[in-house]
C-alpha cells in the first residue's frame, strides 16, 4: 500500500496509504520497496519524495502485527535500500513522523517538515527500542544527549525542536509535500555520501561514561524495574562505541529480547486499552460514536481547594473561560492567587503569556447563569453538595451540564436534588488535577447520552484519559484502593512495617508505596470519611478501639494515627517522619516501630515475619479481585477500562499492565489458588474471599481478557 506518481517531470512521489496513521504495516513495507525500486529504475526519475495519505507521513510500525508472527519485507533492509540508493530521496513530514516512520524518515537523505508535524521515537513506550536503525543513525545526527533524551523518554518533539536538533533540514508553514519536491528538485545531482547518516561519526561528549550514569539514573527513577529505557541507553552507547553495522547488530539483539518480553505485551497493551477506554457505551445502546458532545466554551468551577484550583487550570489551558466561585473572601484571594501563579508558572515554561484573562474569581453564584457547564469542586460532604447543585439548579441556564468531582458519592442522589438530573455527571479529577492523567466520568443512571458524551469528550481535551464508570461508592478506583489500603494496614498489625510494605510495592514497580502516597494524600481524608461511614464514632473506645467492624475485621491504626496529630507530610509525620511540616523526604521513624510493638502487644498480636511475596500478592491481587466484582456489578465496561484507571490515576506501573491484565498474566488460576491461600488464614477478611467471577474464569480455563465479558452475568449492568 504505497501510491507511485510522477511529478515534474523528474520526481517520483510515493505516497504511504494505511489510515488512519500510515503504520508500516507488511504491505505498506513491500509497496515501499517495490516503489523505491521502481524510482531508482525509472531513467526519467532524478529524486524521490516519500509522503504519507491524508497529510499524515507515518505513525511507525504497524503495533497490532507484533502479536503475529511477522511477515513481508523487514524494516531494515528497506530502510538501507533508500539511503544506500543514488537518488536523491526526500521524506515530506506531515503531522507526524514516530517511530518506525521517523526511522524511515532518517533513512532518507533529507527530511522537511510541515511546523505542526511531532516527531519522536516512542517505541520505548511500548517496551521496544527503535530498531529499525533509529538507534545508530539518530546519535549520529544529533549526538549523544539529545539522541539518549528523545529514545529514552520516548517524547515527541515540534518541528522547530527538530529543526535545532538538526533532524529536520527544512520546516514550512506551507505544504510539506510541495516544499520536498522542491527541494528534491534543487539537490537533483549532489554528492549523497554525506548525507547518508549511516556513514556519519558518532560526535561525543567529553565525559561519556558520565553522560550514561547519569541518564540510567533517570531512568531507572522515572520507570522503577522497566527493561525498555535501559536497553535504549545501551543501543546508543553501542552508537557511541562501535562502528554502525556492528552497533546495527547490537540494536537487533537487544530488539530481539524486549520483542518478546511480557513488559512489552504489558504496554502495547496500555497503548490499545486506552484508546479502548474512550469508546465508552451505555446500556441504553448510546455510545461514544452515536452521541453528539455539547460544545463547551465556559465553564464554572465552584471550591478553589485544592482540587478546584487545578481543574480551573486545566479548563484554563485547554482554551475555556473560567468562572471560579469561592464562598468566602479569603479563600478566594488564596485561591486566586494560586491559580494565577501554576498559570504564569506553565506559561513561562512554554515561553507563552499566561491566559489569566480566561478565567474571572467571584463570590456571586450568580455569575455562573451563563456557563456552558458547571463543575463543582467543594468539600466531599454530601449535604454540602446537595446544597450547591440545589442552587445551581436556580442560578444556570436550564441546559447547562453540573458535573461533580466527587470522590466516591452517590452522584444520582446528587442529581435528584436537581432540576436536571439527565445533565448531571460525575467528574472525578484526580490531585494535582492540572497534571493527572485520569478522569472518571461517572454516568450516573439518569445521565443523558449528551450529557455522558461531553463529559467524556472534554476529559480528552484537557489531555485526560477519560475512562466512563458506574455509580457506586468509591467509583472504580477509590473502590479498589480502599481494599489495597486495609491489605497494607492489616500486615502492619500482622508484622510488617510501614517501609517494609512500600519497598515491596516500589519493587514491583509502583512509584510510590502506599504509606508514602497515604502520607502525600493527607491521612485525616480517610480518617473522615471512615468517620462519616460510622466506622469510628462514639461507640468506639478511643483508647482501646475494636479490630472489628461490621462483623469483618477492621485496623484502627490510621485512626490512632491521626488521633496523635500524625497526619501525613502536612503535618511532618504520619507513617514517616519528614524535616518539617509539608516536608518531602520520607524517613523511617522509630516512633512508629514502638507503635506497631505496642498496638500489637496490647491486641495479643505475635508479630511474624512477612515476606515480600505476601506483601505484593495481598495488596495487588485484592485489587484484581474486586477488579472482578467490578466487573461483576457492571461498574466498569471491561478490565481495560479498570487497568487504565490504575495507570493514569494511581501510580500502577505502566510495564505490567494494569491489575487485571497482571492478574491474566500471572494466571487466573495462581491469582484463585493464592487468595485462597490468603482468605483462609484470614477469614475475618471478605475481600480476600476469590470473587465469582474469577472462580468462574478460572472454571472455563482462563480465557483471554477479551472473552470475559461472556461470562459475566449482570443484570444491573450501568455500562
Ligand atoms: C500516531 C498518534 C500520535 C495519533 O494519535 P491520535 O490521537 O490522532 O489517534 P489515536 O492514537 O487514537 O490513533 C488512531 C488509531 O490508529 C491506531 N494506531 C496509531 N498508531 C498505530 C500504530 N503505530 N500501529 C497500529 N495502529 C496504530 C490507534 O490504535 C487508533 O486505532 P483504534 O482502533 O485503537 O482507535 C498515536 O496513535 C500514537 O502515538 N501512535 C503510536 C506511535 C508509536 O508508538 N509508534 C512506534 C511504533 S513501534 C515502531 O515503530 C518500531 C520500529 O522501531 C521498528 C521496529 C522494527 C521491528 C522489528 C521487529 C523485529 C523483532 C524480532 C524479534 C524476534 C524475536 C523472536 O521471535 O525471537
Amino acid at each position: 500500500m504505497a501510491q507511485y506518481a510522477r511529478t515534474k517531470g523528474s520526481i517520483a512521489l510515493i505516497t504511504l496509504t494505511n489510515p488512519p496513521v500510515n503504520a508500516l504495516s507488511a504491505a505498506v513495507r513491500k509497496g515501499i520497496t517495490e516503489a523505491v525500486a521502481r524510482a531508482f529504475k525509472d531513467t526519467r526519475v532524478k529524486a524521490v519524495v516519500l509522503c504519507g495519505e491524508n497529510g499524515k507521513f507515518c505513525g511507525g510500525a504497524d503495533i497490532r502485527e507484533f502479536a503475529k508472527a511477522m511477515s513481508g519485507p523487514p524494516l531494515v533492509p528497506m530502510i538501507h535500500a533508500i539511503e544506500a540508493g543514488e537518488k536523491p530521496v526526500v521524506a515530506a513530514i506531515e503531522e507526524m513522523a514516530l517511530g518506525g516512520g521517523l526511522e524511515l524518515a532518517l533513512g532518507c537523505h533529507y527530511r522537511v517538515a510541515h511546523a505542526k508535524a511531532r516527531l519522536g521515537l516512542p517505541e520505548v513506550t511500548l517496551g521496544l527500542l527503535p530498531a529499525a536503525g533509529g538507534t545508530q543513525r539518530l546519535p549520529r545526527l544529533t549526538g549523544i544527549p539529545a539522541a539518549l533524551d528523545l529514545i529514552t523518554t520516548g517524547r515527541h518533539i515540534s518541528a522547530q525542536e527538530a529543526l535545532k536538533l538538526g533532524i529536520v533540514d527544512r520546516v514550512t508553514e506551507g505544504n510539506a509535500v510541495e516544499a520536498a519536491v522542491e527541494l528534491a528538485l534543487s539537490v537533483v545531482g549532489r554528492p549523497l555520501a554525506p548525507r547518508r547518516l549511516s556513514n556519519h561519526a558518532t560526535p561525543l561528549p567529553a565525559d561519556l561514561d558520565g553522560v550514561f550514569e547519569e541518564v540510567l539514573v533517570q531512568v531507572k527513577r522515572r520507570a522503577r524495574g522497566a527493561m525498555a529505557p535501559v536497553a535504549c541507553a545501551k543501543a546508543v552507547r553501542a552508537a557511541a562505541e562501535l562502528p554502525y553495522s556492528r552497533g546495527l547488530e547490537c540494536e537487533r539483539e537487544l530488539m530481539n529480547t524486549l520483542f518478546t518480553s511480557g513488559q512489552a505485551r504489558a504496554l502495547q497493551y496500555c497503548f490499545f486499552a486506552q484508546r479502548a477506554a474512550g469508546k465508552w457505551s451505555l446500556p441504553n445502546g448510546a455510545r461514544w460514536d452515536n452521541s453528539r458532545p455539547r460544545a463547551v466554551h465556559t465553564a464554572g468551577v465552584i471550591g478553589l481547594g485544592t482540587m478546584g484550583r487545578g481543574i480551573a487550570v486545566c479548563l484554563v489551558k485547554a482554551g475555556i473561560s473560567v468562572v471560579a466561585v469561592e464562598t468566602e473572601e479569603k479563600q478566594l484571594d488564596s485561591g486566586r492567587r494560586a491559580v494565577r501563579g501554576m498559570l504564569e508558572r506553565d506559561a513561562k515554561r512554554r515561553g507563552v503569556t499566561a491566559p489569566l484573562h480566561m478565567i474571572t474569581f467571584t463570590l456571586s453564584m450568580q455569575q455562573l447563569r451563563d456557563v456552558d457547564l458547571v463543575i463543582e469542586a467543594v468539600f466531599e460532604d454530601m449535604a454540602l453538595k446537595k446544597s450547591v447543585f440545589a442552587e445551581l439548579s436556580r442560578v444556570c441556564r436550564p441546559n447547562a451540564l453540573l458535573c461533580t468531582n466527587t470522590s466516591g458519592l452517590d452522584v444520582d442522589e446528587l442529581a435528584s436534588v436537581t432540576d436536571r438530573p439527565p445533565l448531571v455527571v460525575g467528574m472525578h479529577f484526580f490531585a494535582p488535577a492540572h497534571v493527572m492523567k485520569l478522569l472518571e466520568v461517572i454516568c450516573g443512571p439518569r445521565s443523558s447520552p449528551e450529557t455522558v458524551a461531553t463529559a467524556m469528550t472534554l476529559g480528552k481535551r484537557l489531555g485526560k484519559v477519560s475512562v466512563a464508570v458506574g455509580n457506586c461508592p468509591g467509583f472504580v478506583g477509590n473502590r479498589m484502593l480502599k481494599l489495597y489500603l486495609d491489605q497494607a494496614h492489616f500486615l502492619l498489625e500482622e508484622g510488617a512495617s510501614p517501609e517494609q510494605v512500600d519497598q515491596a510495592l516500589e519493587e514491583f514497580g509502583f512509584a510510590l508505596g502506599i504509606f508514602k502516597v497515604a502520607d502525600l494524600s493527607g491521612l485525616d481524608i480517610g480518617w473522615r470519611v471512615r468517620k462519616a461511614a460510622g466506622l469510628i464514632g462514639p461507640d468506639v473506645d478511643p483508647k482501646f478501639p475494636s479490630r472489628h467492624r461490621q462483623g469483618r475485621r477492621y485496623c484502627p491504626l490510621p485512626d490512632l494515627l491521626c488521633e496523635q496529630g500524625r497526619l501525613g507530610q502536612k503535618s511532618g509525620r504520619g507513617w514517616y517522619l519528614y524535616d518539617s511540616a509539608g516536608g518531602k523526604e520520607a524517613r523511617p521513624d522509630p516512633a512508629i516501630s514502638s507503635f506497631l510493638q505496642e498496638y500489637r502487644l496490647r491486641y495479643g498480636i505475635s508479630a511474624r515475619r512477612i515476606t515480600e511475596q505476601e506483601v505484593v500478592e495481598r495488596c495487588v491481587f485484592v485489587l484484581a479481585n474486586e477488579g472482578f466484582r467490578i466487573l461483576e456489578d457492571g461498574m466498569a465496561a471491561a478490565p481495560e477500562d479498570i487497568d487504565m484507571v490504575y495507570v493514569f490515576g494511581y501510580g500502577w506501573p505502566r510495564h505490567r499492565g494494569g491489575p487485571m491484565f497482571h492478574a491474566a498474566q500471572v494466571g487466573l488460576a495462581t491469582v484463585l489458588q493464592r487468595l485462597e491461600f490468603y482468605h483462609r488464614q484470614n477469614p475475618d477478611i471478605p475481600h480476600l474471599q476469590p470473587s465469582t467471577l474469577l472462580r468462574r474464569l478460572v472454571g472455563a480455563r482462563s480465557p483471554p481478557m477479551q472473552q470475559w465479558k461472556q461470562h459475566i452475568r449482570s443484570i444491573n449492568s450501568q455500562l
